[in-house]
Parts: C-alpha cells; sequence; structure tokens
C-alpha cells in the first residue's frame, strides 16, 4: 500500500544506534531523513561517515529547544541514558504530535510511555505518540522467558554476553579494544537496571548477569528456568514454534543460536532447547544484534507501527 512520506530526525546521530538508524531510515520506502544531530559532527556530510547513505544530508547540532522547529513527524533519541529529558520536554511543550522514540533507558518504567516489544507488547493501541524503546539485553531476555511464563518456578538466572558496541562511543573499559582482548568482562552482575525492567515487563523475578566480550556487535543469552511441572525437550521447543509462528522477526532453531551468525541481521534466533534430568530445569539460548533488533530495527518497528505502516516495511528479511 503507497503511504504519504514521514520524516524523521535523529538525535544522536554520531553513535551507533545512530548510524544503523541512518541507514534503515534512507532505505525506507516511506521514511525520509529530516535531520541527524550531532555536537562532534555538526557540519560534516553524513554519507561521508555512513555506509548505505547516498545523499547530500549534513549533521547538525541541534539543542533540545531547535528540535521541534525542524518540524519532523518523528523524532529518535539515541543519546547516553539520562540526557532524553530536555528533548521530550522540549517535543511536549512545541511539537506534541510528533512521534517521539527513546532508545535509552529514561523512559521504559514511565507508565505514561508505551513500552514498545512488538512481539510482546503490540495490540489495538499501537499509533502511539511517546515509545519506549527497549534495549538489547531486555530484548533478548523478554523473548526468550516469555514462552516459559505460566510454567515458572522461582526467579529465571539469564546470563548475557554483548559485543562491545552495547557500550557506545564513550569510552570506558566495556568499550576499551586493550581491555577485552582474549577477555570475558563480568559487570553489575546483580541489580543492573535491565533486570528490573525485565522483572517488571514480564511479572517475574530475573537474575541477570551481564557480560561483554571482544566481538563488536551481537549478544547471546542464556536463560536458565526452574519450572513448576516436568517438561520434555519437544514440548519445550513446541512451545517456543507456537508462540512465534506468525512472528517475521522471531527464528525458532533447534540448535543452539551462535552470536557470530546473528551480526548484521535484524532479528532473533532462539534455541538450544535442553532440560535436565527430571524435566524441571530448561534451558535455552537467544541471539540478536544490539544495533539492530536491540535498538534500530526495533525503533523502525515502532515507528511503522505508529505511522500506520506495515510493522515490517523497511526491514531487510
Ligand atoms: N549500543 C547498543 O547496543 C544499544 C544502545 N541502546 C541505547 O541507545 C542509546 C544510544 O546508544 P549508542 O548509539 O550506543 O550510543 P553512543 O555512545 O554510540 O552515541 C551517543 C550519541 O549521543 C550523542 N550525545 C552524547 N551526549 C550527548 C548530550 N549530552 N547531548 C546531546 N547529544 C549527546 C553523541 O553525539 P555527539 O557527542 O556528537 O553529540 C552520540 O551521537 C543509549 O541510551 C543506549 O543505552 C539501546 C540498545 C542497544
Ligand atoms: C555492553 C554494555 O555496556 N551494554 C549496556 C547496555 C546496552 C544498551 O544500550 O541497552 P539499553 O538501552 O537497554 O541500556 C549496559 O549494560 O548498560
Amino acid at each position: 500500500m503507497e503511504h504519504p512520506v514521514r520524516t524523521v530526525g535523529i538525535v544522536g546521530a554520531r553513535g551507533h544506534t545512530g548510524a544503523e538508524l541512518i541507514r534503515l531510515i534512507h532505505g525506507h520506502p516511506s521514511l525520509q531523513l529530516a535531520f541527524v544531530s550531532s555536537r562532534e559532527l555538526d557540519g560534516q556530510r553524513v554519507d561521508a561517515r555512513v555506509d548505505g547513505y547516498a545523499g547530500d544530508l549534513h549533521y547538525g547540532n541541534y539543542a533540545a529547544d531547535a528540535v521541534p522547529g525542524q518540524g519532523a513527524d518523528a523524532v529518535v533519541l539515541a543519546l547516553p541514558n539520562g540526557k532524553a529529558a530536555p528533548f521530550v520536554e522540549a517535543l511536549d511543550r512545541h511539537a506534541p504530535d510528533t512521534v517521539v522514540v527513546d532508545l535509552s533507558a529514561d523512559y521504559r518504567f514511565d507508565d505514561s510511555w508505551y513500552y514498545g516489544l512488538p512481539e510482546l507488547t503490540r495490540g489495538g493501541q499501537d499509533r502511539q505518540r511517546r515509545i519506549s524503546n527497549p534495549g538489547c539485553y531486555a530484548t533478548a531476555m523478554q523473548l526468550a522467558i516469555a514462552p516459559l511464563l505460566g510454567l515458572l518456578d522461582g526467579p529465571v538466572q539469564a546470563f548475557g554476553v554483548s559485543g562491545y558496541s552495547g557500550a557506545g562511543t564513550t569510552p570506558s573499559d566495556r568499550n576499551n579494544v586493550e581491555l577485552l582482548r582474549d577477555n570475558l568482562m563480568p559487570y553489575a552482575l546483580a541489580g543492573h537496571i535491565h533486570e528490573r525492567e525485565v522483572a517488571r515487563q514480564l511479572g517475574t523475578p530475573v537474575e541477570f548477569m551481564p557480560h561483554v566480550a571482544a566481538h563488536f556487535r551481537g549478544i547471546t543469552m542464556t536463560v536458565n528456568a526452574h519450572l513448576a511441572e516436568a517438561v520434555d525437550v519437544a514440548a519445550l521447543a513446541a512451545r517456543y514454534r507456537d508462540r512465534y509462528a506468525h512472528e517475521p522477526l522471531v527464528q525458532v532453531l533447534d540448535e543452539a543460536p551462535w552470536v557470530s551468525r546473528i551480526a548484521g541481521r535484524h532479528g532473533v534466533e532462539i534455541g538450544g532447547f535442553t532440560v535436565s534430568a527430571d524435566g524441571r530445569r530448561a534451558v535455552v539460548v537467544a541471539t540478536l544484534d544490539n544495533l539492530l533488533k536491540g535498538a534500530a530495527t526495533q525503533a523502525l518497528q515502532n515507528l511503522n507501527l505508529a505511522f500506520g505502516f506495515d510493522e515490517t516495511a523497511g526491514i531487510p528479511l
């Protein structure tokens, strides 16, 4: 179906997720880039920085008060955690009908925002204007755990390993390639914000242990669940196949998915179904690309739903 073209601005466009969004929006049949904002790249050509973008757009440095005046139909905030509020306040005040998609964790606990994990939260109210876009670990955990709801007996343990692009571009130990070489770096082993986010969304306790590794992109998430009744591997896998049968972005496999195979791809792979001898403990593995389904691809799903487009428009499947 033909749609009128809608325009999208990106704040935080220098970052890893911003670059992916530029590529996706540029290739979208019904979306067009209105502006891309970066303080550091102000004035530079976008085509000199982003493979896959061809055009005359330049980065600009737009402070929060300047964003509503750009007239974009949607604004994606791809800023570090804690930086979204001035942009949201300016849009609330001067352009309240703008669709806002926030990639950070800033509004994920705010019930006045729509939590946009389409495979689990889409419904009758998808034409949203304030959308909190779940991140990489939270998406992997929720998609891996959701089919187990109703079977669980106690907290679920989630062991996650992220590529270092998950730590953004601000220098830290977690994106320091020297420190990561031949290494696996554990951090925030209890109480990570994504632990609380997933527990809140799924309504069940989760114990999350994040790590970062030397690869650039991709998350692997191993979930360990104690069950109230025994299952066998076939029944466990069938539960996932049924749950995601009509989801173009979720592939259910028999074997355990490998993170090396998901880099650069838009969906999620779930597999490696294993049960203990008594059938009361299940293990499941999920992989996704943190920059795509964990951020930019999910943002595109949410923009598509907000504008009434096909949810996967512009997403190469
Ligand atoms: N990386 C990932 O795998 C994922 C990231 N996310 C979330 O998405 C958001 C963006 O992540 P990512 O792309 O990795 O981040 P980056 O660190 O790579 O990029 C951050 C961007 O924000 C801009 N920026 C930084 N500070 C400010 C500020 N005070 N005001 C205005 N602009 C600022 C930077 O550009 P400049 O300094 O030039 O202005 C840059 O464009 C984060 O909230 C992150 O948690 C979510 C899922 C996955
Ligand atoms: C490796 C690494 O540092 N990862 C980041 C999360 C990645 C991400 O950006 O996710 P959210 O948007 O959900 O915060 C972290 O653990 O905080």
